[in-house]
């Protein structure tokens, strides 16, 4: 089964190596873009970018609107890295696999970890095109034992039973609240819980119902198996949904859900994404980037 692949820390290191090799650059930031939003990689300056297929040990996207370009450069002053594309679990990935970037940006030294997704809504007040600050998530695959982090515990990235209670950032939420004011766009932020289902297909009304009682806000699939890695190995995490449908909740709604309206969406708001990532890059505060491999 997927679950049970292991991924020895000697691979993870060689794949990091191989990167140090190939650029300057020695990110504190990582980015993981969403479906539809790669455009953010585009804004780094002084670029040095891969193509997934050349970097030994990486995983091959294979979904559209995941292009397949890791991107190092500049933005605002701080050095980031940029997933143009991630990992599905449904595309067949192990979820070692799928996470695989997080511990190689890990030993790179980064710091913090900016995941963005696309996402449906449960939750009655919101509106395709508003841009959900992820305060929480419910990993459903994990929690039925479909988690990155089974099999044998790897001390040096983190412990065997780390805590997930304050994943999401509460600093980094605030700043992002502050931020939306600042640029006019308050309207059209909000906050609440993501929950992670396996897909590939979207959810049936059934299901729909089931996650709206459960307290979920929007639905995705992808982004919680990132998280609680990056969580296990100590890197701060900022999320954001953008909210392309309103899930169907109603046996009377003729309308249905497909992935090139939630592309639509990423490409409209796109810009609104990439100014509120770039301006908390720019304000948040980020230690010096002495951390590479320490204690790992
Ligand atoms: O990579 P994300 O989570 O943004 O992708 C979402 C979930 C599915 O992969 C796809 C459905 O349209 O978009
Ligand atoms: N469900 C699951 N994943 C999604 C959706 C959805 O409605 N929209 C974008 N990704």
């Amino acid at each position: 089964m997927h679950s049970k692949e292991h991924i020895s820390h000697d691979e993870y290191q060689k794949t990091a190596d191989w990167l140090m090799s190939q650029t300057k650059h020695r990110p504190q930031v990582a980015i993981i873009c969403g479906s539809g939003l790669g455009t953010l990689a585009d804004t780094l300056k002084c670029q040095d970018s891969f193509a997934y297929s050349d970097i030994p040990g990486f995983p091959q996207s294979t979904v559209q609107g995941h292009a397949g370009r890791l991107v190092f450069g500049e933005l605002k002053g701080k050095t980031c890295v940029c997933m143009q594309g991630r990992f599905h679990m449904y595309e067949g990935h192990s979820l070692c696999k799928t996470t695989f970037p997080i511990r190689v940006f890990k030993l790179l030294g980064v710091e913090t970890l900016i995941v963005t997704n696309a996402a449906g809504s449960l939750a009655d007040g919101f509106q395709p095109g508003d841009i959900m600050i992820i305060k929480d998530h419910i990993n459903f695959p994990g929690l039925v034992g479909l988690n990155p982090l089974c099999g044998p515990n790897d001390d040096k990235f983190g412990p065997r039973f780390p805590a997930m209670s304050g994943c999401y950032d509460k600093g980094l939420r605030c700043l992002a609240v502050e931020i939306a004011k600042e640029l006019g766009v308050a309207s059209i932020l909000q906050e609440g819980v993501y929950a992670m289902v396996g897909g590939p297909n979207f959810e049936t009304i059934a299901e729909a119902r089931l996650l709206h009682r459960l307290g979920v806000d929007a639905v995705g699939m992808s982004t919680a198996p990132e998280v609680v890695v990056a969580t296990h190995c100590g890197l701060r995490v900022f999320g954001l949904s953008l909210i392309t449908n309103k899930v169907v909740k109603s046996y009377e709604d003729t309308e249905s859900v497909n992935h090139e309206g939630v592309l639509e969406i990423g490409r409209l708001r796109s810009h609104t994404v990439q100014q509120l990532v770039t301006e908390l890059i720019d304000r948040m505060e980020i230690n010096n980037n002495d951390n590479i491999n320490k204690s790992i």
